[in-house]
């Protein structure tokens, strides 16, 4: 006792456990926010666990993790072999392919904010082919899920991947995607069906790369299947390639789109104010739904005309995306948190508490709460991101910022205009259930999956 009493404290402190190399794996993966939450509240913004034979010290304070994400000291943890392997069910093969090498770039120059025209142009007219047929139904019910993403997923395939890739997998997709908490994060699954459905994306992957067109073929598809080839990857290598690079196109964006109209379901006032600003500035900015269609670039979907729509998807993003992105430090390093140095040793792991970040109740007042309008009076004037400033990393910061962030933002506004201005959307059975807060069991690591919700869809007075 004396001699505990007389060892200078550790800091950062450490979470208990009795379980040697395991540590509190089994308590952080059954619940995540919750178990931080409450080693937050036990030891304070900064502590250390064990989580499988690691040693991770995570942050709760936005600077802190600000810091962590913009030094090249901690690199990501958590690599793009990680999704490949959840993808696809194993490593990689060594090639001389790198992604970060030879597709970030092309990702760079094809999704940044400047480029994001040559996508744009056609999305909106695309995706508006597709759900035209709804207009001329009187009524139909059908589940939210395909109702709202199968039409920007085909869309979305069609731009980056080209026409051969355009359509016929987002089921197997949606099967595929269901299954990816549990892969990532390695637990037991009932993984027959995934893999039948992994088994047909990718046979129809292996024709697309097969058959390629050259590098032109889509915004992105063709000059990655090039890439790939220069490196020797073998076709069927090629096609895993693809298939994870498919996963992470659409899977966060899907998430988001799903919420936001759940939010907006769960609370009237938000859904008639966002419609009303989205058919005032149908009039205003386009004239009609065809100048909409014709002329819908990013920079028209940007300013005060779109304000509480903007403030409506970063809001969704708050509260449902807080991916922890891991970081390992590739040297000893000091990191500051306020007054206090963490002795940061090489190899250790790095996590910022976003959950944690994007509760803070002095930046976000009610922070549980979906508030649509929260970030409509920040600046977003065009090109701006209205969470400047503030604790927000739904698309992760710094150095391995988002690559699809613009695109991804598009993407949302693009399909919130079309449903609310084209049709009425109710869920069936009257008043929605409050999906949100989620219960513990269903809190994961990535976004959670929303329930199955069928809605009924009118198309609104004024399209007949
Ligand atoms: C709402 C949709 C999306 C969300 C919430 C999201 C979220 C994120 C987050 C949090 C990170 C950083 C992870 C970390 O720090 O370790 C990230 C990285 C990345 N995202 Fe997204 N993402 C979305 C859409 C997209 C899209 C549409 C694409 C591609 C078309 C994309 C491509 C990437 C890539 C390539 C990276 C890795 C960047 C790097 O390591 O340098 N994302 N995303």
């Amino acid at each position: 006792w004396v001699s505990s009493q007389q060892r200078p404290a550790s800091f950062p402190p450490r979470e208990p456990s009795l379980l040697p190399w395991i540590g509190s794996a089994i308590s952080y993966f059954s619940d995540p926010h919750g178990f931080l939450a409450r080693c937050h509240k036990r030891h304070g913004p900064v502590f250390r666990l064990l989580l499988g034979g690691r040693n991770v010290i995570v942050v709760s304070s936005p600077a802190t993790i600000f810091a962590i994400y913009a030094s090249d000291i901690a690199v990501p943890g958590f690599t793009h072999n990680q999704v490949f392997r959840a993808v696809i069910g194993r490593e990689q093969q060594r090639t001389k392919f790198d992604l970060e090498r030879d597709i970030f770039p092309v990702l760079d120059q094809t999704l940044s904010r400047r480029s994001l025209g040559a996508l744009t142009r056609s999305l909106a007219q695309i995706m508006f082919a597709k759900i035209e047929h709804l207009t001329q139904v009187q009524e139909t019910q059908i589940s939210i899920m395909p109702l709202l993403t199968k039409p920007l997923y085909d869309a979305l395939n069609d731009i980056l991947l080209g026409e051969r890739f355009a359509s016929g997998t987002f089921e197997d997709f949606y099967i595929l995607d269901a299954s990816m908490p549990k892969r990532l994060t390695g637990e037991p699954f009932w993984f027959f069906p995934s893999m039948q459905a992994r088994k047909r994306i990718f046979s129809r992957l292996l024709d697309y790369v097969a058959g390629s067109q050259g590098e032109n073929e889509g915004l992105i598809g063709g000059k990655f299947v090039k890439a790939l080839r220069q490196s020797d990857v073998s076709q069927n290598e090629q096609a895993c390639h693809l298939l994870a690079f498919v996963w992470g196109t659409h899977a966060n964006t899907q998430g988001v789109l799903i919420w936001m109209f759940l939010f907006l379901f769960m609370d009237p006032v938000a859904f008639h104010a966002i419609r009303n600003e989205i058919d005032g500035a149908i009039k205003d900015v386009f004239g009609d739904l065809q100048g909409f269609l014709a002329d819908a670039d990013p920079t028209n979907l940007d300013g005060p005309h779109f304000a509480l729509l903007t403030s409506a998807i970063v809001e969704t993003m708050r509260l449902t995306v807080k991916i922890m992105g891991l970081r390992v430090a590739s040297r000893d390093f000091d990191l500051k948190d306020g007054d206090k140095t963490i002795r940061v040793r090489k190899g250790e792991w790095l996590m910022g508490n976003v959950d944690a970040a994007h509760s803070e109740e002095s930046s976000y007042p009610d922070n549980q709460k979906f508030v649509y309008d929260r970030f409509a009076n920040c600046d977003q004037r065009e090109g701006k991101w209205p969470t400047e400033g503030k604790p927000w990393f739904s698309m992760g910061s710094g150095r391995h910022v988002c690559k699809g962030k613009y695109v991804a933002m598009y993407e949302l506004k693009i399909s919130a205009i079309l449903f609310l201005h084209l049709f009425d959307i109710t869920p069936v059975g009257g008043a929605p259930a409050p999906w949100w807060p989620l219960p513990p069991q269903r809190r994961i690591i990535g976004i959670p999956h929303a329930d199955e919700v069928v809605v009924q869809v009118r198309p609104r007075d004024w399209t007949k």
